[in-house]
């Protein structure tokens, strides 16, 4: 089993390999009451997890969200809260995550909110929610005005990563997960990049590529919790990528979008005299490489204005992870219009 501890307030371990889940009963062990909250398309996995969990002698129960983006919302955040009170879960009790990082990020969210705050234990089931959404604390739903609006920093107890799952995970996800991991490439580990050239299914070397993306996050949040300094990196072509979540109603895959806003991010650095030209063509070869998409056509007026709702702007201020080269991000602020229209033609145009 690998193993990457995330430090902090709380430090807490990572738990990747095959057969991660097995250690979810010692991880809960005293727990009296636990919530799985989980999707259909996971119940027989979470199924498995209430099972172990009521063996140890936690009475755990399962409550189910709607599947993907539909379960980040305020609506739905009401009636857990309500199904929560129904089953008595009190401050020594905990909240159980399994699925992908749309209900990582909505039990996350739960658990920071009912009665202020209880434990939470994420179960990711997709690539991305491994590398990523069940790391770090970042909990969150969406508003009618964009992605993650409303949320909390809550770090988890623990994450187990059980690498056996992803067997049944759909390839398009699978890719979607490997933008992250890339991004984790460009920002701060060569080394994947280099295993990602090697074998751009990323099928090869999965449990390498998730221990060091791991890494990377870990290393950002065990710094930075809140967001205010290194963590924003993370952030690194999330910009326009959550722009285009919003515009499309949250119907793109998170990765996928990711994966166009790293080029944008690449070609703006490119505008600005950071990145030379073979580093951005690096960017836009290895996320092409990946079967990614490094095109959107889009509405770029509206796409610049739900910009301006990212949560890294700062009042008027367009905010943007760029790389000063390989492996070292910084953030520009407003640049100039001249770059940001040269940057979405790049990756807009045939489209
Ligand atoms: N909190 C964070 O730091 C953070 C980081 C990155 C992304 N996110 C969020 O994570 C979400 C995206 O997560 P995602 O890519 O996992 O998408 P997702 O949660 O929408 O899951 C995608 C689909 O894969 C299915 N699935 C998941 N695991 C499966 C498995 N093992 N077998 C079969 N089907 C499976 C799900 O049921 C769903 O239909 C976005 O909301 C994004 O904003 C959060
Ligand atoms: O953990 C972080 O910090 C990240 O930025 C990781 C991102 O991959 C992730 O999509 C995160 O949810 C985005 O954060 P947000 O604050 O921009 O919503
Ligand atoms: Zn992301």
């Amino acid at each position: 089993m690998r193993r990457v501890t995330v430090a902090g307030h709380r430090p807490y371990e990572v738990v990747i390999g095959a057969g991660a889940h097995a250690e979810l009963a010692l991880v809960l062990a005293g727990t009296a009451r636990a919530a799985v909250v989980h999707a259909r398309p996971l119940a027989a996995l979470a199924g498995a997890a209430v099972e172990t969990l009521q063996t140890a002698g936690v009475a755990a129960e399962a409550v189910v969200v709607p599947d993907g983006e539909a379960a980040k919302t305020a609506e739905v955040a009401a009636g857990a809260w309500e199904e929560f009170g129904r089953l008595g879960l009190t401050r020594s009790d905990a909240v159980v995550g399994v699925g992908g990082g749309a209900v990582t990020d909505l039990a996350g969210f739960l658990a920071a909110t009912w009665v202020r705050g209880v434990p939470v234990v994420h179960l990711p089931t997709s690539l991305l929610g491994m590398v990523d959404a069940a790391v770090g604390g970042k909990t969150g739903i969406n508003t009618g005005a964009g992605k993650n609006l409303v949320g909390a920093f809550h770090p988890p107890a623990a994450v187990l990563a059980d690498t056996d799952v992803l067997a049944g995970l759909p390839d398009d996800e699978f890719r979607s997960g490997l933008a992250e991991v890339v991004k984790c490439g460009f920002i701060a580990d060569g080394e994947i990049l280099d295993l990602l050239a090697a074998d751009p299914t990323g099928r090869r070397d999965t449990a390498e590529l998730i221990e060091r993306s791991v890494q990377v996050k870990a290393e950002a949040v065990g710094a930075d919790l809140h967001d205010t300094g290194v963590r924003e990196f993370l952030n690194y072509g999330h910009t326009l990528a959550h722009a285009i979540e919003r515009v499309e109603d949250f119907g793109w895959r998170h990765g996928e979008a990711v994966a166009v806003g790293l080029v944008f991010a690449a070609e703006l650095a490119g505008q600005a005299g950071l990145l030379t030209r073979a580093e951005v063509d690096r960017h836009r070869d290895l996320v092409a490489a990946m079967g990614l998409p490094t095109r959107y056509a889009g509405d770029w007026e509206r796409l610049q204005g739900v910009m301006r709702v990212d949560k890294k702007a700062r009042g008027a201020s367009l905010r943007f992870v760029v790389l000063d080269g390989l492996g070292n991000p910084t953030i520009l602020t407003d640049p100039e219009q001249a770059w940001l229209d040269a940057a979405w033609a790049a990756v807009s145009e045939a489209a």
